[in-house]
C-alpha cells in the first residue's frame, strides 16, 4: 500500500506548521511559553501546529486517533483568554493562507479554513489517544525540540502513521536544518519523508510539492569518522564519549536538539546515541516513530540500547524500550555490542 493521499496531507501539515512556528520565532513574546508540570517548556508555536495538523488530519481522516504531544487544558482556563485569541489568530492565518499545487481545499485549507476557537480546542484534544497495538493511529510532535526552537536552534515538526504498531510513514519539517549540508550557510528548510517500502526523500520547505525530491542513503563511514549525534540535555553524555572512544572515532561529536538528529544522519552518516540519565525514563512514541522509519528506508536500524525493536504498540510511550540507537546496518551491532561491553 503507498499511502498517497496520507502522505500529501502529512507533508501538507507538516510544511503548514513549520511556515507557521517559523514565523511564531521571529515575534515570540515572553508570556507565550509556558512550563509544563514536567518542567519542560511549551509555546504557543506548539499549540498552533498541533491545532493545524489535527484540523487537516481530522478533515481527511476523521476515523484516524493521534498520539499527540499537547493538550488544552492550559488553554481552557478561563483567565487565558488572551493565549486563545492568540493562537486563534496564528491557527486560522495558517489555515486560510493560499493553496499551494498538490493542496486541497477539502483538505480545509485555502480562503474557506477558518475555524471557531472552540473547534481549534477540540482539535488540539484529538491528540489524547492512548495508543496501543491495533489499527490505525498517528503520532504527532507539533514541535519536537521546543528549547530548540526557543533557542533559534533545530527543532522539528514530526508525524507518523501507524498500523498495528507498525510506522507505515514518516514525515519530519526541519525549518531551521540547511539544504546541504555541505553549505550550513546556505538556505534552510528541508522536509524528510517515508513510505514504508518506498525509501526515503527530502523536499526543500518552500516548494515540497514541485521540487524533484532527492532520495537519500545514509553514507557508509569508516569507524574513524563515525560522528555521535547526541541531545544537549537529559542523556548520558560521557559514556557516549566513552563509545566513540572505543569505536574509535576521530571526529567530534555533535549535540542538536530534536528529530533534526536523525535527518542529519540520513545525509551524513554516523550514530544516534539517546541514553537518558534516567534509567526509569519512557521515550515517547511521538519523539521516534516518525524517524524510525525515515533511518529504516534509508538502510538503517533503529533499536533501543539493548538492540531490541522499538515497541510503538505499547501505549504513548516506549514502555518496552531503554534508550535509542540508531545508524547504518553497516556498524549498528558493533555500537550495541560496545555499548555492552562498557556497561559490564
Ligand atoms: N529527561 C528526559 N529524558 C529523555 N527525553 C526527554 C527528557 N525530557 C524531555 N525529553 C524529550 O526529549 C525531547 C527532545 O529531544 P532532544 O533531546 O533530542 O531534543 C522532548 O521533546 P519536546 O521538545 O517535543 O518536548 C521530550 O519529549
Ligand atoms: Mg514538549
Ligand atoms: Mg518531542
Ligand atoms: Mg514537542
Amino acid at each position: 500500500m503507498s499511502f498517497t493521499t496520507e502522505k500529501q496531507v502529512a507533508i501538507a501539515a507538516v510544511r503548514r506548521a513549520c511556515a507557521l512556528t517559523s514565523s511564531i520565532f521571529q515575534h515570540l513574546h515572553i508570556n507565550e511559553t509556558s512550563i509544563k508540570s514536567d518542567e519542560s517548556p511549551v509555546t504557543v508555536g506548539d499549540f498552533s501546529s498541533q491545532a493545524v495538523i489535527n484540523t487537516l488530519l481530522s478533515n481527511t481522516f476523521p476515523e484516524d486517533p493521534v498520539v499527540g504531544e499537547e493538550d488544552s487544558t492550559e488553554l481552557r482556563i478561563p483567565s487565558n483568554e488572551w493565549l486563545r485569541s492568540r493562537i486563534s489568530e496564528l491557527v486560522n492565518k495558517a489555515l486560510t493562507s493560499p493553496l499551494q499545487e498538490g493542496e486541497q481545499p477539502e483538505w480545509g485549507l485555502g480562503p474557506d479554513g477558518t475555524v471557531s476557537t472552540a473547534q481549534i480546542l477540540d482539535m488540539i484534544d484529538r491528540g489524547r489517544y492512548q495508543g496501543g497495538r491495533h489499527g490505525r493511529m498517528w503520532t504527532l510532535d507539533p514541535i519536537d525540540g521546543t528549547k530548540g526552537f526557543l533557542r533559534g536552534g533545530q527543532y522539528a515538526v514530526c508525524l507518523a502513521l501507524i498500523v498495528n504498531a507498525q510506522v507505515k510513514l514518516g514525515v519530519v519539517g526541519c525549518p531551521n536544518l540547511p539544504v546541504s549540508p555541505t553549505e550550513p550557510d546556505g538556505p534552510r528548510g528541508c522536509i524528510f519523508y517515508a513510505v514504508r517500502g518506498e525509501g526515503v526523500y527530502q523536499v526543500p520547505i518552500s516548494a515540497p510539492f514541485t521540487s524533484t525530491p532527492v532520495r537519500l542513503r545514509i553514507p557508509s563511514r569508516t569507524h574513524d569518522n563515525l560522528r555521535i549525534w547526541q541531545s544537549i540535555g537529559h542523556t548520558r553524555l560521557s559514556f557516549n564519549d566513552k563509545v566513540a572512544e572505543a569505536l574509535g572515532t576521530t571526529v567530534p561529536s555533535i549535540s542538536m536538539d530534536s528529530q533534526a538528529k536523525y535527518c542529519s544522519i540520513l545525509r551524513e552518516g554516523g550514530i544516534y546515541l539517546r541514553l537518558p540519565d534516567d534509567i526509569n525514563f519512557r521515550e515517547k512514541i511521538w519523539d521516534h516513530a516518525p524517524s524510525t522509519i525515515l533511518i529504516e528506508e534509508a538502510g538503517g536500524i533503529v533499536t533501543d540500547a539493548y538492540g531490541k525493536p522499538l515497541d510503538f504498540g505499547q501505549d504513548r510511550t516506549l514502555a518496552a524500550n531503554y534508550g535509542v540507537v540508531a545508524a547504518g546496518k553497516d556498524v549498528h551491532k558493533a555500537v550495541i555490542e560496545t555499548l555492552t561491553r562498557l556497561e559490564e
